[in-house]
């Protein structure tokens, strides 16, 4: 079977850069990516390639290669389903706010609509994939609505998920670890489908980069990737913790431990706590899952990854007060990065929203500089938790186009985000504008503790 019509719904941070690379490397194909977000497709379709909704390295060539050629960004989601032989469906599956599974389950409403608009619409056979990060057995629920509510069209059901990490989506994207097909495959039907998803990304991948399983596997399998990832962060800032009692330095100890090919050198970055949009909605969803059925002991020890994650983003906001005399009311504190990890404009989750939170619960002032993520995001984000009025959020939190201009006068300077820039500073600079004794507190380990030291000022990391 050849794939000559793609859509996918959702233009997000997974649909707009899967759907631009696909179409790149399979020009024979038209891609058509659909969103309700009528701002979000009129940025992808800006003229100016610059302007397109996310910020990705790389993207914006990747995009003008293809768009306007094969590769569409549209709202007319019924026109595309319509056309398309193989239907990507790449919505956002956030954690439940609401009801039964409230704070845990993934919220699976947009995931259901799209089934039902794809039933209401197909008049031929389609294949459905799954490219969002779904709670293992949904692909069952997306068979039973399109099968119970469509016109009496055959539907093939893959699960295809996305390991791509945002800053690095491109790279990710061309040359991936792994490419993940699930799908029917003890019958006919399912192997053509899965078959037919296998030679899209032959275009690019070798086969044996190209698995397939079935599709509980598949599903679980992304989960369980998630886990690990946020697992190796956890367990790092574990021992953070304890370096800094004990005189041990987090970088060496990562390094050191890192060398061993059992445990291997990635992911073990010592931070103020991962963020990000899937790594804590993913391992709740996993320990909804595993206490749905009645598994409390797996339950329980994932969901001690997010616990620590969260001591970890606590204790470093309480060490800015503790160190600042106890107090940080009426203080200036620059942040330096909102972004949930470099190269992306991304904030969801984003551990500096929290440490901010924290911080402005003490009273405390906040100007923040970050070279990619816009005020009204950074303002969005604070008025999101509900933890004081909208006005108050925008009386002490600050937001400047310039680093300078947010550590002046300041009590002290917090690294968030990793960004390469902070470290190419001319920090005596910063320094001598700060208010003394100048505080500097590195979430990131980013920063050269002697030579800041050698400036003057009190210099706190993560982990040493
Ligand atoms: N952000 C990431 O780096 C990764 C995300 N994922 C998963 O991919 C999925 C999507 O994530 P993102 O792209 O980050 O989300 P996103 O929120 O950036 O994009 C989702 C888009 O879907 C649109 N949408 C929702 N319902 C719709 C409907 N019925 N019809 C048309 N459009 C609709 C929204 O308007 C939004 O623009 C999630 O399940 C996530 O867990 C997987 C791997 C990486
Ligand atoms: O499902 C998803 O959404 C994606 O989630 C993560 O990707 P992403 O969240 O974009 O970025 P990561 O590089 O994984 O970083 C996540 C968070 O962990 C932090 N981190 C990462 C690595 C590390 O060693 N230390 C550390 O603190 C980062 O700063 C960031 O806040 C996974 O890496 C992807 O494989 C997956 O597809």
């Amino acid at each position: 079977m050849k794939i000559k019509n793609i859509c996918c719904i959702g233009a997000g941070y997974v649909g707009g850069p899967t759907m631009a690379v696909i179409a790149q490397k399979c020009p024979e194909i038209n891609v058509t990516v659909v969103d309700i977000n009528e701002k979000r497709i009129e940025a992808w379709n800006d003229e100016d390639v610059e302007n397109i909704p996310i910020y990705e390295p790389g993207l914006s060539d990747v995009v003008s290669e293809a768009r306007g050629r094969n590769l569409f960004f549209s709202t007319d989601v019924d026109a595309a389903i319509d056309q398309a032989d193989m239907i990507f469906i790449s919505v956002n599956t956030p954690t439940k706010t609401y009801g039964i599974g409230k704070g845990m389950a993934a919220d699976l409403k947009y995931i259901e609509l799209c089934a039902r608009q794809i039933a209401r619409v197909a008049k031929d056979d389609k294949i459905v994939v799954e490219k969002s990060t779904l709670p293992v057995r949904t692909a069952q629920a997306l068979k039973n609505i399109l099968d119970n509510t469509g016109n009496g069209v055959n539907y093939q059901i893959l699960s295809n998920p996305e390991f791509l990490a945002e800053g690095t989506a491109v790279d990710d994207l061309m040359d991936p670890d792994r490419v993940l097909i699930g799908g029917d495959i003890d019958t006919e039907e399912g192997n053509e489908a899965v078959q037919a998803l296998v030679d899209i990304y032959a275009h690019w991948i070798p086969e044996d980069k190209i698995l397939t399983t079935n599709v509980w596997s598949s599903e679980l399998s992304k989960l369980t990737a998630n886990a690990f990832l946020a697992q190796r962060v956890s367990s790092i800032n574990a021992m953070s913790e304890l370096c800094e009692k004990t005189g041990a330095d987090v970088s060496e100890v990562s390094k050191a431990v890192g060398m061993d090919s059992r445990i291997g050198s990635k992911f073990l970055k010592s931070s103020v706590g991962f963020g990000g949009s899937c790594f804590q909605k993913d391992i709740l969803n996993l320990v909804y899952i595993a206490k749905s059925f009645g598994l409390n002991e797996v339950a329980d020890y994932w969901h001690q990854v997010i616990l620590m994650n969260d001591h970890q983003k606590k204790r470093f906001a309480a060490n800015i007060v503790k160190t600042l005399f106890n107090t940080v009311s009426g203080k200036k504190i620059a942040f330096l990065g909102w972004a949930f990890k470099k190269d992306t404009n991304d904030t969801r989750e984003s551990s500096a929203i929290y440490v901010a939170d924290y911080l402005l619960n003490e009273q405390a002032e906040i100007v923040v500089y970050d070279p990619k993520v816009k005020k009204e995001q950074i303002y969005a984000d604070l008025d999101y938790l509900n933890s004081r009025s909208e006005e108050e959020n925008r009386q002490r939190v600050t937001v400047v186009n310039q680093p300078y201009e947010a550590c002046q006068d300041a009590h002290a300077v917090a690294v968030l985000t990793e960004w390469d820039e902070f470290e190419g500073y001319d920090w005596q600079k910063i320094y001598d504008n700060m208010l003394k004794p100048a505080f500097l507190f590195d979430g990131r380990k980013l920063l050269d503790r002697k030579k800041k030291e050698e400036i003057g000022f009190e210099f706190y990391a993560i982990g040493s």
